[in-house]
């Protein structure tokens, strides 16, 4: 099945490189290739055999001027990346190259690809799944490597799988159902119903031992917004720089915001943090005025996490109260750091002001403690559900969401069943369950949700 336009478009990242590649995907893909390139050794592309790279220039054939000396590779469908014929042109990197042969084999044909269209096709053609045509985009995003090996593992399948044997038991279900109402029998029936309710509860439990992952893998996939909070001096940049040094984090300036809001990504045990901080709060004392910040409120308010240090050396202020009556309803972890000084802070009297709160006792000059904080935030992540992170199977939001709509339909199906309602009712909703999980793998996806799905992808991708 090809589709109808051959797509071109730069794959690789803008910028200063040593190559730069162009694809070009579709039934012209050889066609434009041997308008524009001038193999070294032979007189045309097509003397070469599918997938051999080729050495020769890009010639514009209205000019005959060499755009760039390049090497190329042509696959022929099915067997490729979108299972239609592909062209990769691999030229100097740097913008100039790259963009000057892109315009060139849209003058000989080609279009523009869309967002995600060489994955969207590789989906449409049937060579992966939609699970699998959104793992490629998390692997481009991950940030930690263990986000990238949940996506790979995605991509290789690990969802799909499951998905598919919980779809492929739920038409066992729907065939039984369908003979009972085809041949009804009463002495049948009781019994029927028994295995129905059985069977069904089984599915139940597979859906929801997917759910299980999601939590985490939400977090491996997107990391965890945390908020290190605590009045000047005790102790906040030192704890930010232990901890990337010990991280080979990842820093990144978010880009298109004023260079004020800075976000840093520091790998916990593979768990990606992301540290949302206020520059210029820094600079204010006074600290209820800075959560007073609405910037800082805003990450404070949208926080996971919340790392509350404390100065051990010193009686607790009203400042540190005062953020303390903040914190009630947010996941924290408090640090009463600098306990290398003598240690003035009455552990009780804390543990009374904090009900319920982790209080782990650091000092970042002496490097110690940290290890109990890298812990305690693993065992926040985990929840004693998943693990190991290649359990998370589930990190995307949409399927979360499929799960949990297949679920109720299957729990409205057990009601059903139990209540003794004739089959056809249940019936129906073991079909919304079935049709649920399609939209995971792609088999039930509305074109409208794919376009969305596709539309978030990178260009090129
Ligand atoms: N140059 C280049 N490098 C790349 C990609 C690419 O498209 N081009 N990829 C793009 O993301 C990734 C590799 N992913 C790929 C996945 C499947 C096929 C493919 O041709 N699959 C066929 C044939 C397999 C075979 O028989 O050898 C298939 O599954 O039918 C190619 C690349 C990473 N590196
Ligand atoms: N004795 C001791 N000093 C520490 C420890 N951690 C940090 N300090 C020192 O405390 C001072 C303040 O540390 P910072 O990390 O700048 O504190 P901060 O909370 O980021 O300060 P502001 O940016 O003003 O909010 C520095 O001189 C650090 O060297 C510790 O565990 N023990």
């Amino acid at each position: 099945m090809m589709a109808e336009n051959t797509i071109a478009a730069i794959a690789t990242a803008p910028g200063e490189a040593g190559i730069g590649i162009v694809r070009l995907s579709g039934e012209k893909s050889i066609h434009i290739l041997d308008k524009i390139f001038k193999p070294t050794k032979k007189n045309s592309i097509r003397d070469y055999e599918p997938r051999r790279i080729t050495h020769g220039k890009i010639i514009d054939p209205d000019t005959q001027k060499i755009v760039d000396e390049v090497l190329v590779t042509y696959m022929k469908g099915p067997y490729t990346y979108t299972a239609e014929d592909v062209v990769e042109i691999n030229c100097h990197g740097g913008m100039v190259p790259v963009k000057n042969i892109l315009d060139l084999v849209l003058r000989q044909g080609a279009f523009m690809a869309e967002r995600g269209e060489f994955t969207k096709r590789a989906f449409l053609n049937g060579r992966i799944d939609l699970s699998q045509a959104e793992a490629v985009m998390d692997i481009i995003k991950a940030k930690t490597s263990t986000g990238f090996d949940v996506a790979l593992n995605q991509l290789e399948g690990s969802l799909s799988n499951e998905v598919k044997a919980i779809r492929h038991d739920l038409l066992e279900v729907l065939a039984h159902i369908t003979v009972n109402i085809d041949f009804p029998d009463d002495d049948i029936e009781e019994l029927t119903y028994d295995k129905l309710e059985q069977d069904s509860i089984k599915i139940l439990e597979k859906i929801d031992k997917l759910l299980d992952t999601a939590h985490t893998g939400k977090i491996l996939k997107e990391g965890l917004n945390t908020v290190i909070i605590g009045k000047p001096n005790v102790g906040k940049s030192s704890l930010m720089n232990a901890l990337l040094k010990e991280s080979r984090a990842i820093v990144t300036d978010v880009p298109g915001t004023t260079r004020d809001i800075i976000e840093e990504i520091i790998s916990v045990k593979g768990i990606p943090l992301r540290i949302t901080d206020t520059a210029g709060i820094r600079e204010t004392e006074d600290v209820v005025e800075k959560i007073g910040v609405e910037r800082s409120k805003e990450s404070f308010n949208k926080a996971d996490l919340v790392i509350f240090i404390l100065n051990a050396s010193e009686t607790l202020s009203i400042e540190d109260k005062e953020i303390m009556d903040k914190l009630q309803h947010k996941e924290t972890i408090v640090l009463m750091n600098k306990t290398d000084l003598p240690n003035v802070i009455d552990l009780d009297e804390l543990k009374e002001l904090l009900p319920g709160k982790s209080i782990i006792p650091i000092s970042v000059k002496e490097n110690k403690g940290l290890d109990l904080l890298e812990d305690k935030i693993v065992n926040m992540v985990y929840e004693g559900k998943v693990q190991r992170h290649e359990d998370s199977l589930v990190t995307n939001a949409r399927h979360k969401r499929a799960l949990e709509v297949g679920k109720t339909s299957m729990e409205e199906g057990i009601e059903a069943i139990r209540s003794g309602l004739a089959l056809d009712f249940v019936e129906v909703d073991i079909k919304n369950c079935w049709e649920s999980l399609g939209e995971i793998t792609g088999d039930t996806t509305s074109e409208d949700m794919l376009d969305r799905i596709f539309s978030s992808f990178c260009i090129g991708k």
